[in-house]
């Protein structure tokens, strides 16, 4: 085994108007696709008709949202116009909001990882989904909340993930343990180990990608968790499924899957920032509701927040300042 790295400088960190300025900017782009139809679609007068619903509903569906929780939003909005007396179609978007935030708010409850010493967090996904850039991204947030950071090396399959954290560790100053060979357990046992002998506060456990088809891999990761709670009896105390947002309704599938084989507590949505039309963490909680602890809207350390239902929503539909 070797380690990497000194201690980690907890620090609260404030953010500035600009920062968060930037960040909803992001966000927006990422969901522009979605958001420059809904705008068309409200912006063009007219009354709120059956043509108007049908075309929200062509939206809502390319968007990824899927047909159930489609046929909810829209059930729940003509609903809310009727009681509202809503008329114009401009009106409809503020009525959206309000069910969208009816069916989004409850996925948004944050992770809180200073209720156990230490707090592990265990990363899963498919490949590519995004979980080894969301651990670096994640010990900086953490940091910023005051809390003390490992991550463990636990993608033993792709050659260069060991380095990938390896970097995100200098970059955030924190300890990596990792192994020149060996398997995925054995590498987070010892640093859930080390993490308990240095009162570190958090561990942050990478695992490989692997789709959920894989049965031999699916056992693997199963293993994976009950060798963590070897050593931590109620450890993982979070099991954090990475989604790439541009897989579309894929997503919901590697969320009944993952949740399946390791009780997901908490989910991650990626690259919200590229092409992704959004719609999928509609379908999610409708589906299988699981908390949505946070999003990632880019490449950098600081690309990565709490989920905010209501700044999702806004964005989403123009509705932010
Ligand atoms: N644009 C964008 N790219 C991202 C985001 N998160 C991750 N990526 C990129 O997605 C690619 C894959 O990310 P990784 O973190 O290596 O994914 P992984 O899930 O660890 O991959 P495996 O180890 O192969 O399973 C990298 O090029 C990342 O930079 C995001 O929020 N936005």
């Amino acid at each position: 085994m070797f380690s990497f790295l000194k201690k980690s400088t907890p620090a609260k960190a404030e953010e500035t108007v600009a920062e968060k300025r930037s960040w909803i900017d992001r966000l927006k782009a990422g969901l522009s696709r979605t958001g420059n139809q809904l705008a068309d679609l409200f912006s063009r007068g007219g009354k709120i008709d059956d043509d108007l619903y049908e075309e929200l509903e062509t939206i809502l569906i390319t968007a990824d949202v899927g047909m159930d929780a489609t046929n909810t939003l829209l059930a729940d909005l003509r609903r809310h116009v009727r009681e509202h007396k809503l008329v114009e179609a401009e009106e409809l978007k503020a009525g959206l909001a309000h069910c969208l935030l009816k069916l989004l708010g409850p996925l948004a409850v944050p992770l809180h990882a200073e209720t156990h010493k230490p707090f592990v967090i265990m990363m899963v996904g498919v490949n590519g989904a995004g979980k080894t850039t969301s651990i670096g991204k994640l010990a900086k947030y953490l940091q910023s909340q005051g809390l003390s950071v490992m991550l463990a090396a636990g993608d033993t399959f792709r050659a260069a993930a060991r380095e990938q954290l390896m970097t995100w560790g200098e970059r955030n100053n924190v300890t990596v343990i990792a192994q020149q060979s060996g398997d995925a357990a054995a590498v987070i046992y010892d640093a859930v180990q080390a993490a308990q002998a240095r009162k570190i506060d958090v561990v942050l456990a990478d695992t490989a990608g692997r789709l959920t088809t894989q049965a031999h891999l699916m056992e693997e990761i199963k293993k994976v968790k009950r060798v963590i709670a070897k050593v931590l009896p109620d450890a993982p105390h979070e099991v954090l499924l990475v989604l790439d947002a541009n897989t579309g309704q894929n997503a919901l599938s590697q969320v009944k899957a993952f949740d399946a084989a390791l009780g997901v507590t908490g989910l991650i949505l990626t690259k919200l920032d590229g092409t992704a039309k959004g719609g999928v963490i509609a379908a999610i909680a409708k589906a299988h509701p699981i908390p949505v602890r946070f999003i990632g809207v880019g490449e950098g350390l600081d690309d990565l927040r709490p989920f905010d239902a209501q700044e999702f929503i806004d964005a989403l539909l123009g509705l932010s300042a």
